[in-house]
C-alpha cells in the first residue's frame, strides 16, 4: 500500500472529479468506515459518480440557494453562531466559612436555670472539581470569577447542629490542568498564632488565656460591665474538616486528562464554631459563651486548557477551514470570502453514532472506553511571520498546541499547494522554537529558587514533560507556561480543499508526490526537523462546500488519535 495514500469513499463525488484516485486506490480502500455524517445525507443530494458519468461536466449545479444543505454549507455570512471560547481562566475559589455555636439554656417549668444546650455550628460547604465530556471552554467558569462554597448554619439551641453549607462542583473539560496561584487558610493562621503565643507563654511564664478574644460569641443578654470582666477560657485548637485530608497539597497541581466519574475535592469548608456544652467547667457550670465558625480558605487558581480539541485544523486565512467544521459538524462557524472571518476558535464535535446507538467506528480509546465522537478546532489563519505575533499570531498558535492531531487545510486553487503547507509548517516549527527557548528562560529562573516539590498524589500523577510547572509558585511569580509536547510531535494530515473548483488536479497530484517523496525520506520534513512525526503521511482531496471527500476524515482522524 503506498505510503502517503489518498481517501476517498465511495459515495462521494470526488472519484468523479479525480478519476485517477478511482483507478488506483478504489479497490485497496476499507470501508469500514460507517461514518455517515447525518447533516451531509439529510441535507445533500449526492450524486453517486458511476463509470460513465466520469466523462460529464465536472460541476454538478449547487442546489437552490433555499435548500437547507447548500445554506449549511455556503451560508451567507451572516448566519452563523458564536459560541463563546476561552482557553484560560482564574478563578478565586471560597470554600464556606463555619457556621456560629450557640449559647443558650434549658428553658422548662420548674427548672429555674438549666443547664446549657446550644448546637455546634454547620460546618461550611465544600468545593470540587469535576472533568466531564461535553466541556468544551473555560468561558462560562472565566465570565463567574470568585466561586463561594455556602456557609455552615448557625447551631441553635436544644443540641441542635446547624445545616452544613452547600457544596460547589465547577465542571471543567477533561485536559484542563489545575494549578494554583495563591492561598489564604484561616485555619493554618489560628494555628500558627497559637503557637506564637504559647510560645510567649513559656518565654514570659504568665498565662494569657484570652488571645483572641473576637473568635468568642457571649449570650446576648450579658451586661456591659459583666462582659468586660469576663475571663475566657483559651481557645479551643483550630479544627479541620476530616475532609481536609483528602485535599490536594499546596500548591495544587493537576492534570486533569481524563474524564472523571466522582467530583475530586478541592477545598474543604470550615468547621462550625461549638455550642456553650463544651465549656462546662466544674466552676462554671452554665457557661454563656460559644465559639464562631472558623473562615473559609480562599484560593486563587489558573485553569488552562492543555488539550483544545481531538483535531485541529490549521491553514491560511480564507482556505476552506471553517466551511470544512461544518461539512463535519452541525458548526455553524461564520463562512465568509475574505481574510480572518474566524476571529477566535470554533470547536464542532463530530459524532461517531449511527443514532440507534451503536458507535460507527470500533476504534478504542487507549484507555478502554468506546470513542463515540472526537472534538474538531477551526482556529483563526495563520499568516506569514504569525510566530512574531503577527495577524492573530500567538493566540493562534497556542491554539494549535493544544490539539491531539493536526490537519493542515490548504486551498488547491490558491496558488502552490506545497508551498503552502511548507509556509504553514515554517512558521508552526518557529513558534515551537521560541516556545522552546522561552520554556527554558523560565525553567532557569525559577531554578534558583526551586523547592523539592511536596509529596502529593496528584502530582505524582504528573507527566514528566510537565515538571517544569511544579516549581513552587508564589503570587508574585506569574505562573510557568505549560510544557506541552512539542507541535511537530503530533500526528498530521493534509486536506487539500476546494477540489471542485476546475484545474487544481495537477496542484493535488504534485501534492500527494511530495507527501511521499517525504515520508519515503528523499525529502526533509516540512517542519524542518528531524525528529518529527512522518510515520504516515496523508493527504484528502476535498470539496468542503459539497461535503464531497470529507467522510474519509474521521476514519483517519480515529486511526491517529488511537493508534
Ligand atoms: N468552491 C469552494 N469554495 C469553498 C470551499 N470551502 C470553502 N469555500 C469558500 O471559501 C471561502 C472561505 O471559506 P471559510 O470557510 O470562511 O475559510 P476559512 O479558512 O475559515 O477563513 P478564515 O476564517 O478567514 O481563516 C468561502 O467563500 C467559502 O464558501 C470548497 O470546498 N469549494
Ligand atoms: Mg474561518
Amino acid at each position: 500500500m503506498p505510503s502517503a495514500r489518498a481517501y476517498s469513499v465511495k459515495g462521494t463525488l470526488t472519484p468523479f472529479l479525480y478519476p485517477f484516485l478511482t483507478d488506483r486506490f478504489l479497490p485497496s480502500i476499507r470501508c469500514s468506515l460507517r461514518f455517515k455524517p447525518a447533516l451531509i445525507h439529510r441535507r445533500c443530494n449526492i450524486t453517486i459518480a458511476s463509470p460513465t458519468s466520469v466523462q460529464s461536466p465536472p460541476t454538478p449545479p449547487l442546489e437552490s440557494p433555499a435548500d437547507d444543505q447548500a445554506s449549511h454549507l455556503n451560508p451567507s455570512p451572516e448566519s452563523y453562531s458564536l459560541t463563546p471560547f476561552t482557553d484560560r481562566a482564574i478563578l478565586s475559589l471560597h470554600a464556606g466559612s463555619g457556621g456560629h455555636g450557640c449559647v443558650s439554656f434549658v428553658r422548662e417549668k420548674y427548672i429555674a436555670e438549666g443547664p446549657p444546650n446550644g448546637g455546634d455550628g454547620g460546618s461550611g460547604g465544600n468545593i470540587y472539581i469535576q472533568a466531564v465530556p461535553g466541556e468544551t471552554s473555560l468561558h462560562k467558569l472565566a465570565r463567574r470569577g470568585m466561586i463561594k462554597a455556602g456557609r455552615g448554619k448557625n447551631g441553635q439551641g436544644r443540641l441542635k447542629g446547624g445545616e452544613r453549607g452547600t457544596d460547589i462542583v465547577i465542571s471543567v473539560p477533561v485536559g484542563t490542568i489545575v494549578r494554583e496561584i495563591s492561598r489564604h487558610d484561616p485555619v493554618t493562621e489560628a494555628e500558627e498564632a497559637q503557637w506564637m503565643a504559647q510560645l510567649e507563654e513559656n518565654t514570659e511564664g504568665e498565662a494569657q488565656g484570652n488571645w483572641r478574644r473576637d473568635q468568642w460569641l457571649v449570650f446576648p443578654g450579658t451586661l456591659p460591665s459583666r462582659l468586660a470582666k469576663m475571663e475566657f477560657p483559651p481557645l479551643p485548637k483550630p479544627r479541620r474538616s476530616h475532609l481536609a485530608a483528602v485535599q490536594p497539597q499546596a500548591p495544587i497541581w493537576l492534570d486533569l486528562d481524563k474524564s472523571m466519574d466522582a467530583p475530586m475535592l478541592l477545598a474543604a469548608g470550615a468547621m462550625g464554631g461549638l455550642g456553650n456544652p463544651h465549656f462546662i467547667t466544674s466552676n462554671n457550670p452554665r457557661p454563656k459563651i460559644a465559639t464562631k465558625g472558623d473562615g473559609g480558605m480562599r484560593l486563587s487558581i489558573q485553569l488552562e486548557l492543555k488539550l483544545l480539541a481531538d483535531l485541529a485544523l490549521v491553514g491560511l486565512p480564507n482556505a476552506g477551514k471553517s466551511t470544512l467544521l461544518r461539512s463535519l459538524s452541525n458548526s455553524r462557524a461564520r463562512v465568509g470570502n475574505w481574510a480572518f472571518t474566524t476571529l477566535q476558535p470554533n470547536i464542532g464535535t463530530v459524532v461517531l453514532d449511527d443514532h440507534k446507538g451503536r458507535p460507527s467506528v470500533t476504534q478504542r480509546r487507549r484507555h478502554g472506553e468506546p470513542r463515540v465522537n472526537f472534538t474538531i478546532a477551526d482556529v483563526p489563519g495563520l499568516i506569514e511571520d504569525a510566530h512574531l505575533d503577527k495577524g492573530l499570531g500567538l493566540g493562534f498558535l497556542r491554539h494549535i498546541e493544544r490539539a491531539a492531531v493536526l490537519a493542515f487545510v490548504v486551498d488547491l486553487s490558491a496558488g502552490d499547494a506545497i508551498a503552502a503547507l511548507k509556509g504553514l509548517w515554517k512558521e508552526v516549527a518557529e513558534y515551537e522554537a521560541l516556545r522552546g527557548k522561552e520554556l527554558n528562560a523560565e525553567t532557569e529562573r525559577r531554578m534558583v529558587n526551586w523547592k523539592p516539590p511536596v509529596n502529593s498524589q496528584f502530582r505524582s500523577q504528573a507527566s514528566t514533560t510537565d515538571q517544569t510547572a511544579i516549581f513552587n509558585a508564589s503570587p508574585s511569580q506569574p505562573l510557568s507556561p505549560l510544557s506541552l509536547p512539542p507541535i511537530s510531535s503530533k500526528p498530521w494530515f493534509v486536506v487539500a480543499t476546494k477540489a471542485d473548483l476546475p484545474e487544481t488536479q495537477t496542484n493535488y497530484q504534485n501534492l500527494k508526490r511530495y507527501l511521499e517523496a517525504v515520508k519515503a525520506g528523499n525529502l526533509s520534513h516540512p517542519s524542518g526537523r528531524k525528529n518529527a512525526w512522518m510515520k504516515t503521511l496523508h493527504s484528502v482531496p476535498v470539496s468542503a462546500i459539497r461535503a464531497e471527500g470529507v467522510e474519509a476524515i474521521p476514519e483517519l482522524v480515529m486511526g491517529l488519535l488511537d493508534g
